[in-house]
């Protein structure tokens, strides 16, 4: 039966099977899209009141954790954001949506040269655009040249209506699941402030504090240990059974989300993390074994050959893309 013909008949029942995140059929092909493991939840965003959508990666847990714990091996690349219209013009970011200045794309595409050997099965950023157009321009460098696609779960709708009906095209997609849990921290009423000003207003000090200490909120906004619970645990509950699974993860994010979760992935205490400064468009490199991260550093160049010495299915997947396209 062709497959339009077949879809049409399908479609009554196609709603309700997407919806449950139940396979459905191509020609003879049994085709899902988001996959298995990216189902979506529901719940509400850090404005309150708008219903958001992320993704249940946890659904996928094994129940061999155990063992897959043991014989997995993921990468994890952390980047912040390139330089933002607002980071050049020293004004206090937070969650407003500010794009990147011709410097900060600059810095993505760079990002992108460094890691475009390192696999990436599936990106993960905040709902802020600096963090997006950070991912999509350093994917732009990636030699295996699949494509980033943004799920769309926030409604049933938008899940049908963003179906993928080939198998071809979703095995040569990446998913991106975006997150307002991996926000830049809520900076309150200092949003928009320029930094230098309002050091001299309030004074240098209360500032450093609202900016650089652990636990002291700017008013009306968010500390760094509560951007910590948020982030960290979203990256327990969602991104830790992805490269639990084998998954190699990518999190395009923020200064303040991204030292949470390098906090928890380092072990950092509270007074090593305040002195934590990321730098805009840098790729960190981890490596997720046996349940354990271990800290890479930055590849400084795609030709690093230590980087590909780090687990055997990096070499691998290096060499396979040299061999793909030479
Ligand atoms: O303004 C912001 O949102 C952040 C990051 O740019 O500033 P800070 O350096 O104080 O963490």
């Amino acid at each position: 039966m062709a497959t339009n013909v077949m879809l049409q008949q399908a479609a009554g029942t196609l709603q309700l099977l997407s919806s449950c995140g139940i396979h459905f059929r191509v020609g003879n092909n049994s085709v899902r899209f988001p996959p298995k493991d990216l189902r979506a939840k529901r719940g509400s965003n850090c404005f309150g009141e708008k219903e958001f959508s992320v993704i249940q990666a946890s659904a996928l847990f094994p129940s061999n954790e155990e063992s897959l714990k043991k014989s997995n091996e993921a990468a994890l690349i952390l980047i912040r954001h390139g330089e933002s219209l607002w980071n050049e013009k020293n004004l206090f970011t937070g969650c407003v949506d500010v794009p990147l200045t011709h410097k900060g794309a600059g810095e993505a595409i760079e990002a992108g040269k460094r890691i475009s050997n390192i696999p990436v099965d599936v990106i993960f950023t905040s709902v802020l655009i600096r963090a997006q157009m950070t991912a999509m321009l350093a994917m732009t460098q990636h030699r295996h040249k699949k494509v980033p696609i943004f799920i769309h779960d926030e409604n049933e709708q938008a899940r049908l209506w963003s179906q993928i009906h080939s198998e071809d095209a979703i095995k040569q997609s990446i998913p991106v699941i975006t997150a307002w849990k991996l926000n830049e921290r809520m900076y309150g009423e200092l949003q928009g402030l320029n930094k230098q000003e309002t050091a001299y207003r309030f004074g240098k000090e209360k500032v450093h504090d609202w900016r650089r200490s652990y636990d002291i909120p700017p008013p009306n906004g968010e500390s760094l240990e509560m951007c910590a619970r948020r982030a960290v645990a979203y990256f327990k509950d969602e991104i830790e059974p992805q490269l639990l699974s084998g998954k190699n993860v990518m999190i395009a994010a923020h200064g303040n989300s991204l030292r949470s979760i390098i906090m928890y992935l380092d072990k950092l205490t509270t007074q090593e993390v305040i002195s934590l400064e990321l730098s805009t468009g840098i790729p960190m490199l981890y490596i997720f074994k046996e349940g354990k991260f271990t800290r890479r550093g930055s590849p400084i160049a795609p030709t690093e050959a230590g980087v590909y010495a780090y687990t055997t299915r990096l070499a691998q997947y290096r060499q396979k893309l040299d061999e793909m396209l030479h």
